[in-house]
């Protein structure tokens, strides 16, 4: 058995509210993730038929205590008060035997005290979605909250039309949000702010309590921390296509994680002003505008820690965002260009290709994929044929030879390297689309195909082409459901 403790609930009084999820009908359990299961010590015969109860929120494992978390936040950049876990429940955190610990949270649990309008559930179309996603943005090494089991049931949940219900285990270091930050800060309790800044350096950064003696300092390296690894986010995401969708303050992670998979889209066609959102009128959450709205995120996040340090800390950090923005954002561009040095003309070769997709939307994950395959003395490219106007490529494309030629690498050795930068697998819409209507059937064999894939995104395997392929007519547009 997992054993569980509870370091947020013993050590945050005042942060949450206890209790327990309200079961759904004939629940039973889907799916779930064997790789992750093993990574966490899990044994097989957990998810066997013995333990349904505890993947459904109807049993516990030893040391859980299930509790509902009370945070804020600004959501399409308007101050929306109180939130929180209004329909998932955070069960304890797993402690592995090296001491990492694993917060286990229930979504679509059941009613909280911070539901409001909703019904406190999820339904399997979005739990599927979550569950695909966060797992193919791991295995692109994007950091991000994982999805261990699905749980389905014969109970409708109504959206806009009857859905089944389901929930969904995900595991993550921390679910704590800059609008846990915020909560407290807006009711003016500083203390609480102080306490939570404590809590998350003391098990998140805990070098930093033993390296820096002076308050304010520690929390301003704390603070570029947090910084740092949103802008290192940012631009993972941006070297994917990834488009969140609803960047709201409670969904920024206090680690860096993406969490919250709700309207979510990798991009087909390249289109840099992308919304996923139906109803993000404005473009505030477009797949370009992403790390403008981060740093507008971590300035409301600054605002809440000012009783902590001096404006001019705070500005320091905020200072670190764009550099550190740039340089993983260049690093990972380049090597998905294939360049292995850093040269001045770079930046002019990655804006004259992202302008050709874009004039003639190609697809994104399949251009930078086939451009893995140039050879530097092949005068014509193999991406050639993909462009309608030939002129301006063939200009673009010599530009890059000449560049390729200033670096005296191997083609195999350069193709393999890009290769792993640039994924053939993404979880495009259509594909979840296939998986979520199989798995309303009772039948996994879809998702399951498709998981494995995603397991595996850089991989040239035969038996991953159909996940590899471009869009049908009826999936290239897909309208996905904002509701979850
Ligand atoms: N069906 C629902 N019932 C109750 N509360 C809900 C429901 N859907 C969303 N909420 C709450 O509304 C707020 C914003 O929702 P959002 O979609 O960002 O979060 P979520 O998908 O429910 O959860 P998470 O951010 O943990 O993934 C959150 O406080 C969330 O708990």
């Amino acid at each position: 058995m997992p054993q569980f403790e509870h370091h947020y609930a013993d050590q945050l009084p005042g942060f949450y509210t206890a209790l327990k999820p309200t079961p759904l009908k004939g629940a039973r359990l889907l799916y779930h993730s064997e790789s992750l299961a093993q990574e966490l010590g899990l044994d097989e015969s957990l998810f066997g038929a013995g333990h349904r109860e505890y993947w459904c929120g109807e049993k516990f494992f030893p040391g859980m205590l299930p509790v509902a978390q009370v945070y804020s936040g600004h959501q399409f950049g308007v101050w929306a008060g109180q939130l929180g876990d209004g329909r998932g429940i955070l069960l304890g955190e797993q402690v592995l035997p090296g001491g990492k610990r694993f917060d286990w949270h229930l979504k679509g649990a059941g009613l909280t005290p911070y539901s409001r309008m909703g019904d406190g559930r999820a339904v399997l179309r979005s739990v599927v979605r979550e569950f695909l996603a966060s797992e193919a943005l791991h295995h692109l090494s994007i950091p991000t909250t994982r999805a261990l089991t699905i749980t389905t049931s014969d109970e409708p949940v109504f959206r806009e039309q009857p859905e089944r219900g389901a929930m969904l285990i995900r595991v993550a270091e921390s679910h704590i949000r800059f609008g846990h930050f915020e909560h407290f800060y807006y009711r003016k309790q500083p203390e609480q702010v102080k306490q939570l800044a404590d809590y998350v350096i003391a098990h998140h950064w805990p070098e930093l309590l033993e390296s820096e003696p002076v308050e304010s300092v520690r929390y301003q390296r704390w603070f570029t921390e947090v910084v740092g690894r949103t802008a290192s986010l940012m631009a993972q995401w941006q070297s994917v296509g990834f488009a969140h969708g609803v960047m709201n303050t409670d969904n920024m992670s206090i680690l860096g994680l993406t969490i919250d998979y709700g309207p979510f889209g990798f991009l087909d066609d390249y289109q840099p002003g992308y919304i996923c959102n139906h109803s993000d009128h404005q473009g505030r959450y477009s797949y370009d505008n992403q790390p403008a709205v981060a740093y507008w995120n971590l300035h409301r996040l600054a605002q809440t820690l000012s009783g902590l340090m001096t404006t001019e800390q705070l500005q320091t950090a905020l200072g670190e965002y764009e550099s550190v923005l740039m340089k993983v954002y260049g690093t990972l561009m380049r090597g998905k260009l294939g360049f292995f040095t850093e040269n001045k003309q770079d930046n002019d070769l990655l804006t004259g290709l992202l302008s050709l997709m874009a004039k003639e939307g190609r697809d994104f994950t399949q251009t930078f994929r086939l451009l893995s395959q140039t050879e530097q003395q092949q005068a014509s490219s193999p991406l050639r044929d993909e462009f309608i106007d030939r002129a301006a490529f063939d200009s673009w494309y010599q530009s890059y030879r000449q560049r390729l030629l200033t670096e005296e690498v191997a083609d195999s050795t350069r193709q393999d390297a890009m290769k792993q930068c640039n994924p053939r697998i993404v979880l495009r819409n259509y594909l979840a689309q296939q998986a979520i209507e199989r798995a309303e059937k009772d039948d996994i064999s879809a998702l399951t195909q498709l998981h494995q894939a995603l397991r595996d995104p850089y991989s040239d395997a035969k038996q991953y082409d159909p996940m590899a392929a471009l869009p049908p007519d009826w999936g290239k547009h897909l309208e996905i459901s904002c509701s979850s």
